[in-house]
């Protein structure tokens, strides 16, 4: 399918949407990520198990892929050469290695995605031959559960028509934003990475109630229900997060002084600094 003579159709809405349902689309790495969004696309229904192909070396991972109906393979050019649109899914440090092996077969008709954090729009165009379209997207773990947060930024010769694809292809796994390339590495620190820390805060919280005298298989249910709880409520209001605090904090009550604890351990700036880490650490994993 060549994208250009145009799979992007008008809808009922006034935005545009793309016709992905006929789209051939790959992966290059069969791990949890490449899992999540795969697992978005096909949750979405709007592309067919059929039309999508995988590869990884060994069969450890591709099992899940081919109970869902994925063409599975170890040839990551016969990859390639059944897609238009190629997830590079593969650790960041392999991502050289991969791209060599395919470069061969990647064509003007490709548009290829790397998620690999760290690798920049520049590396990959020099990696795959001159003029190809080439993406970024830094998604999280929560795509495969369709509550994913992605950010995209397009290379140099991918615009508004692969962004509008790609847009509409990822909507169904979650929040889908594009920016200017420098953002991916503060998304990596915010949400990629950042989906561990809300975990780490998670058990703290359990721990919390554990010490307190709760059941931790309790404690553990009612952390995870307060955190999707207080994002859901965070994501819809439209509230400032100091806002959202305040309706929480009664006059002389339980949270503020819980918060004080907080405060006192260093929270905030514990967080900002996990953040600034994980942004740090995918700039240093980028440099060549
Ligand atoms: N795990 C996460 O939450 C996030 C990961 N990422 C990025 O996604 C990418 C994948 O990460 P994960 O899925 O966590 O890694 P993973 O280790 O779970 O999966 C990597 C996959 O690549 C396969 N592989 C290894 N060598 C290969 C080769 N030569 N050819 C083809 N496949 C090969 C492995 O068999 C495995 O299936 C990374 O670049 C990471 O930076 C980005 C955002 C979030
Ligand atoms: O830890 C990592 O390097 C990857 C990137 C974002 C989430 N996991």
């Amino acid at each position: 399918m060549n994208l250009s003579e145009s799979s992007v159709r008008s809808s009922d809405s006034p935005a545009l949407q793309c016709d992905v349902s006929q789209l051939k689309i790959g992966f290059i790495g069969a791990g949890n990520m490449a899992f999540g969004i795969a697992q978005g696309i096909i949750a979405s229904g709007k592309v067919p198990p059929s039309n999508i192909t995988i590869s990884a070396p060994s069969m450890n991972n591709l099992p899940r892929f081919q109970e869902r109906g994925v063409s599975i393979t170890h040839a990551n050019d016969e990859v390639v050469d059944r897609s238009r649109l190629v997830f590079l899914a593969v650790k960041p440090h392999l991502v050289p290695k991969v791209l060599n092996g395919i470069s061969g077969n990647v064509t003007q008709e490709h548009i290829i995605v790397s998620m690999a954090a760290g690798i920049t729009l520049e590396t990959l165009e020099e990696l795959l031959p001159a003029g190809t379209r080439v993406i970024r997207i830094m998604p999280n773990l929560p795509c495969m559960l369709l509550e994913g947060a992605l950010l995209l930024a397009c290379g140099s010769c991918a615009g508004q028509e692969e962004e509008t694809l790609l847009k509409a292809l990822l909507g169904p796994c979650g929040l889908v934003e594009a920016g200017p390339e420098h953002w991916i590495d503060a998304h990596v620190g915010l949400s990629g990475s950042g989906v561990a820390f809300v975990y780490v805060f998670a058990e703290a919280l359990a721990d919390g109630a554990v010490k307190m005298g709760m059941p931790s298989a309790l404690a553990r249910r009612i952390a995870a229900q307060t955190i999707l709880g207080a994002g859901v409520l965070l994501r819809d209001s439209g509230k400032f997060p100091a806002e959202l605090k305040a309706e929480v904090c009664t006059p002389g009550g339980t949270t503020i002084h819980g918060i004080h604890a907080l405060e006192k351990g260093g929270f905030r700036a514990a967080t900002m600094g996990a953040v600034e880490a994980a942004t740090e650490r995918a700039r240093e994993l980028g440099k060549k």
